[in-house]
């Protein structure tokens, strides 16, 4: 059995399919579950907190024990996307309880630090895990966080464009200080969930890319491939 959501709990039930039920109200009753994953310190938590409370809390950082996990609701083209989205603790010591999470992740925002090259150096071990343990049709984001840390960056932004094309994933820097690209992440796996589920249920495809292009060229404002 998987233990028990601890912090940032707010009950838990499982998607219910009644056949009754058409794809939309399926799609509203279904919570899509997704995961932030990444080593310890490059930002889980907070950028959790920056998009489902809309700040940054600085000061001392305390690890993420165990797994917990909030409910978000994303309007997508008028059909409410639940999120729940879980937050797993980056310490080595957690890593076999955030295992048993991933079979049933819909999508993975994979993060790193833009200012710890270990935790970007990490990535390939990530994904691998991810490989191993996760669907195969999971969705997978990578960001590279701390945008905002830009005098301390030791990793640049196009070698987190070249790492995310290698593995065929979309990539955003993001902040969780700032709240730079952080709806957006979480708003391209929502309409990225949504597209699979009501349009084409059976041809998973990266239309993230899209979507991420075209809030690019509207406002200008994302750092991505
Ligand atoms: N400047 C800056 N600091 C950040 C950002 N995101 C997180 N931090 C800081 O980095 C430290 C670690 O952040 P957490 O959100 O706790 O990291 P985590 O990935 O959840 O860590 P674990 O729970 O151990 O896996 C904290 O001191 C945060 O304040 C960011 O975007 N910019």
């Amino acid at each position: 059995a998987l233990p028990q959501p601890t912090a940032l709990s707010c009950g838990y039930d499982r998607p219910s399919q009644s056949p009754d039920l058409n794809p939309i109200e399926h799609l509203w009753r279904d919570r899509k579950m997704t995961i932030l994953v990444g080593d310890s310190g490059v930002g889980k938590t907070s950028l959790l907190v920056q998009f489902d409370q809309g700040k940054f809390i600085p000061g001392s950082f305390s690890a993420t024990v165990g797994i917990g996990f909030t409910n978000k609701v994303i309007a997508v083209d008028n059909v409410n996307i639940k999120l729940q989205i879980w937050d797993t603790a980056g310490q080595e010591r957690f890593r076999s309880v955030t295992h048993a999470y991933y079979r049933d992740a819909h999508a993975l925002l994979l993060l790193y630090d833009i200012t710890s090259k270990s935790s970007f150096d990490n990535i390939r071990a990530w994904l691998t895990e991810i490989h191993e343990y996760a669907e195969s049709d999971v969705v997978i984001m990578l960001l590279g966080n701390k945008a905002d840390m830009s005098s301390d960056r030791a990793i640049r932004r196009d070698e987190g464009e070249r790492l995310a094309r290698e593995y065929s994933v979309p990539f955003m820097e993001t902040s969780a200080k700032t709240g730079v690209n952080v709806d957006l992440a979480f708003t391209a796996v929502a309409k990225e969930l949504k597209h699979r589920a009501v349009q084409h249920p059976n041809q998973p495809k990266f239309q993230i890319h899209d979507y991420i292009e075209a809030q690019r060229e509207k406002s200008g404002c994302c750092s991505y491939f």
